[in-house]
C-alpha cells in the first residue's frame, strides 16, 4: 500500500539517523554542538528570526554531515583501494562540511557575541 510505503521510508530514514550517530565521531560532536547552541539561545534568550537563523543552521549542519557520511560509505563501496578519484569525492564532501561549519560559526558569533559582550 501506498501509505505503508510512506510510513516505511520514514522508518529507513530513521535508521540512517541512528547508524550515523552511532558511528559517526563528527555526528556525535555536531549533535553535542547541536545541544549546547539550543541551551545558550534559551539561556540567552534571542529573537524570532535568531532562532530561525540557529534552526536553519543546526538542521543544515546534521543534513551536509550525514550527506558526507553516505558519500563516504559509497566510495569506500565503490572503491575499497587508494584511488585519486576516490580521495577528491571525500576531500570534496568533507571540504562542503567545513564551508558550512565556518559559515554557521561566524552566524552563531554574530547572534551572540552582541548578547554577551
Ligand atoms: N579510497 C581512497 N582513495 C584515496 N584516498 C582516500 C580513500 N579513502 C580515503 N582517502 C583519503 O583519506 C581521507 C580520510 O578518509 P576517511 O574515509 O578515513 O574519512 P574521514 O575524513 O576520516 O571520515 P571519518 O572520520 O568520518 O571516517 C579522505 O579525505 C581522503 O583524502
Amino acid at each position: 500500500m501506498a501509505g505503508n510505503k510512506f510510513l516505511q521510508s520514514f522508518k529507513f530514514a530513521g535508521q540512517g539517523i541512528v547508524a550515523a550517530a552511532k558511528r559517526e565521531r563528527n555526528m556525535k560532536f555536531h549533535l553535542a554542538a547541536a545541544v549546547v547552541v539550543i541551551v545558550a539561545a534559551a539561556l540567552t534568550g534571542v529573537s524570532s528570526s535568531e532562532w530561525l537563523a540557529l534552526i536553519g543552521v543546526i538542521g543544515g549542519m546534521l543534513a551536509l554531515e550525514m550527506i558526507n557520511t553516505a558519500i563516504e560509505r559509497v566510495v569506500d563501496l565503490a572503491s575499497p583501494e587508494l584511488h585519486p578519484l576516490a580521495k577528491e569525492a571525500k576531500d570534496i564532501a568533507a571540504g562542503a562540511v567545513l564551508v558550512f561549519a565556518a559559515a554557521s560559526a561566524i552566524i552563531g558569533l554574530l547572534i551572540f557575541l552582541p548578547k554577551w559582550f
